[in-house]
């Protein structure tokens, strides 16, 4: 359904001496089965959305090529578009047009009959949680409607291959999961090719096949959430114990765990297999006089495993909020932050 082979794109910012190149993204293979979910994770600025406009024919590669339902994108743009729904980051819908009406004209453009658009419609509002919104005008409505509007308009023509950049940023739990539901509902009823881009790593976790991560304009894993946390080394163990004994606790650790961690009156560190290896660790702890507060083992997440790809943190990522396409100098800011709160 998606396959891209060497994809780049590159930006010009500046000018004069202060003229530099960004690579946004940096040689990109892509393959994507019909029928699969796959969830493109990675930081702020890691080259997602960018990934996603040249997939989506909106942003003409630099280098490299990729076909999407069958069509090239750079010379059957018209033919990609029409095989698939996308539903960008920011979203298109704000004028003071009716809310249904923008949906009806969205279909249209399509080629549906305005019947069929209504009756479409209706129904994604219904199932969207729009209800009683048909004649709302767009401006109207909360950031959440409107985002929940946005993917109306992106499934209204029944396109079975979607992308999705950031689906659920703004959204609250409530309808986060209830988007959630939709998209495997989508693969579940109609067969649909779904590519999303999330910071969320529980939204990775929860919604796909296959996770493709990226960062800094390069594909560094893709895999299942599973396979990809097998390539974790060990579960966290973290002991909680009294005031100083802390130095005793982190000696009888290390002895067992690697990457062992002091922080206050916690002390941490990655134990292969840790179900067999604590019972032994805590009779340790025990002769040695350790009183134990709290023992607490985390299994591998997907901030883990970024951690080990790349050694930097995603944490920071997830806070994002998305950012306003074309706003270099916001994701470059954030770009930094990132990597100043990992070191
Ligand atoms: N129009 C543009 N002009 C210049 N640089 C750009 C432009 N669009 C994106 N970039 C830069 O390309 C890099 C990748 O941006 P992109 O938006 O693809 O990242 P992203 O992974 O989608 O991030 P986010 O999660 O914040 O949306 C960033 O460094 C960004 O600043």
């Amino acid at each position: 359904m998606i396959h891209a082979r060497g994809l780049v794109q590159t930006f010009h910012t500046g000018r004069g001496k202060q003229k530099t190149e960004v690579r946004a993204v940096d040689g990109v293979d892509l393959d994507v089965e019909e029928g699969e979910v796959v969830a493109f994770l990675g930081p702020n600025g890691a080259g997602k959305t960018t990934t996603l406009r040249m997939l989506v024919t909106l942003l003409k590669p630099t280098a490299g090529t990729a076909t999407v339902a069958g069509y090239d994108v750079v010379k059957e743009s018209a033919q990609v578009r029409r095989s698939i729904g996308y539903v960008s980051q920011t979203g298109g819908a704000f004028s003071g047009a009716f809310a249904g009406d923008e949906v009806v004209d969205h279909g249209m453009l399509y080629g549906m009959s305005r019947a069929d658009a209504v009756r479409r419609g209706q129904q994604l509002f219904d199932e969207l949680q729009l209800e009683g919104l048909w004649r709302r005008m767009c401006k109207n409505m909360s950031g959440g409607q409107k985002r929940r509007l946005d993917i109306v308009m992106g499934l209204i023509h029944d396109p079975t291959l979607v992308f999705l950049d950031e689906p659920t940023t703004g959204l609250d739990p409530q309808a986060r999961a209830n988007l959630w539901g939709h998209i495997a509902d989508l693969r579940r009823e109609r067969g649909a090719t779904v590519f999303l881009t999330t910071h969320y790593l529980d939204e990775a976790d929860a919604l796909a096949d296959r996770i493709v991560i990226i960062d800094r304009g390069r594909i560094v894993a893709s895999d299942t959430a599973d396979n990809l946390k097998t390539q974790v080394n060990g579960d966290l163990v973290d002991l909680e114990v009294a005031p100083g004994q802390v130095s005793t606790a982190a000696d009888k650790l290390r002895a067992i765990a690697e990457h062992v961690e002091v922080a206050g009156s916690h002390v941490s560190g990655r134990v292969r297999r840790a179900g067999r290896a604590v019972p032994a660790l805590l009779r340790d702890l025990d002769a040695a006089g350790v009183t134990l507060e709290s023992v607490e083992v985390h299994r591998p997440t997907l901030d883990d495993v970024f951690l080990t790809l790349t050694g930097r943190s995603l944490r920071d990522a997830e806070a994002g909020t998305g950012k306003p396409e074309d706003d270099e100098a916001t994701a470059a800011e954030r770009d930094d932050s990132l990597e100043g709160a990992a070191r």
